[in-house]
């Protein structure tokens, strides 16, 4: 993608810059080297490619399904009655979820911060959108007047790039008040996987509540998958939205072998690949955090964030000179500036580092950005 000589206008094209950087610490995706277990999963791949020519596409995806969903604790997950549709990606599964939603409703209350694709996914069907300040969401009960004024409310929980999960008693609660007010409750868990916190089984609450609701899962986020990933757009029997109709306008199907190989990288998490990746994002965060720790100014403002980035407070500095002194190094990290959609100066003074690295990348920019922060 060709991009202005200016100063990209959202988080992703801040991220282009850094695609083909070695020190690329920007984009949320995964891009460690794969694990020995997951290495034995590439090596299948010719055989999953035959299996998957063999067996039917359903098959597939039903068993692709329950061992992903099992790997995070969603034994509730609907695996029946087409309430999983396969998307390409999390963000498709969010442009279908966003046009259902738009014939239906005019405004939508979206976590704030989170990241910028979101409500500029939900702003480009048309929706008005309103900020539901993190604070607000885990204090408790949401006021019933913001409630009345929208038709649905969008959590991203583990959130990006705070880390924030949603407690199951605030979910409990977060589900009646959606249910009260007939609000359709969207989650989108992209970052579900690494924080055993999120894996309180959902799908138990939600259907519980008896509210309409939304829940777009990402695979993507986990595994160095060379972006071989699948969005599942989930949601409960009463969601009233026209999901199906719209995922028919998008796309036929996912690939099977996209499905078999997710299938098999859960099984390589459930036999112990998890919790050696939360192990590893820890390391990454500890080498991160050990290297900074003694720079004036600055502070690590999600100290219980679990996910496979890191927001970095600069103190008096601005997240973009910090930016731009990196890139001189040829490093690459993420101003935050756009995760605050609403009021972007709240982010003007931080930065965020994505840990799904090897830990010598994240040494070598850790490095990089203590010289530019102690020359501020
Ligand atoms: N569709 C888009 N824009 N994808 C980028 C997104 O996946 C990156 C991300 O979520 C993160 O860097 O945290």
């Amino acid at each position: 993608p060709v991009l202005a000589a200016t100063t990209p206008g959202n988080l992703t094209q801040f991220e282009y810059l850094a695609l083909n950087s070695p020190l690329n610490l920007s984009d949320g995706h995964a891009r460690q080297p794969l694990t020995p277990g997951q290495s034995r999963v590439v090596d299948e791949l010719p055989e999953l490619w035959a299996d998957a020519v063999k067996r039917p596409v359903e098959e597939i995806e039903r068993q692709a399904c329950r061992t992903y969903f099992e790997m995070l604790g969603q034994h509730s997950y609907p695996a029946d009655d087409g309430r999983v549709l396969s998307c390409y990606s999390s963000s498709v599964a969010m442009e279908i979820f966003a046009r259902s939603l738009a014939t239906a409703a005019d405004a939508i209350a979206l976590v704030h911060p989170t990241f910028d694709n979101i409500p500029d996914i939900l702003r480009g069907v048309g929706l008005r959108l309103v900020p539901l300040e993190e604070d607000v969401l885990h204090g408790g009960d949401l006021p019933v007047e913001l409630l009345r004024s929208v038709g649905s409310v969008f959590v991203t929980t583990p959130n990006n790039p705070t880390g924030r999960v949603l407690s199951e008693e605030r979910l409990r609660a977060l589900a009646a008040q959606c249910a009260e007010h007939d609000v359709v409750l969207t989650l989108d868990t992209s970052f579900r996987g690494f924080d055993t916190r999120a894996h309180y089984d959902h799908y138990a609450v939600l259907e519980a509540s008896g509210c309409r609701w939304v829940v777009i899962e990402d695979t993507g986020k986990l595994w160095p998958t060379l972006e071989l990933k699948i969005g599942f757009l989930v949601s409960s029997t009463n969601v009233g939205l026209p999901l199906a109709k719209i995922y028919s306008d998008i796309l036929l199907g996912v690939s099977p072998l996209v499905l078999s190989m997710v299938r098999r990288f859960a099984e390589d998490g459930i036999g112990g690949g998890l919790v050696e990746l939360h192990r590893f994002i820890a390391g990454n965060r500890a080498i991160l955090r050990d290297r900074l720790a003694d720079v004036p100014g600055v502070t690590f403002t999600d100290l219980d964030s679990r996910v496979s980035v890191e927001r970095v407070h600069l103190g008096e500095r601005l997240g973009l000179d910090v930016w731009s002194a990196l890139r001189e190094h040829n490093v690459f990290a993420l101003p935050c500036q756009q995760f605050h959609w609403a009021r972007p100066e709240e982010g003007a003074h931080s930065l965020r580092v994505a840990l799904s690295r090897s830990p010598s990348a994240v040494a070598q920019a850790a490095e990089a950005l203590r010289s530019v922060l102690l020359a501020r």
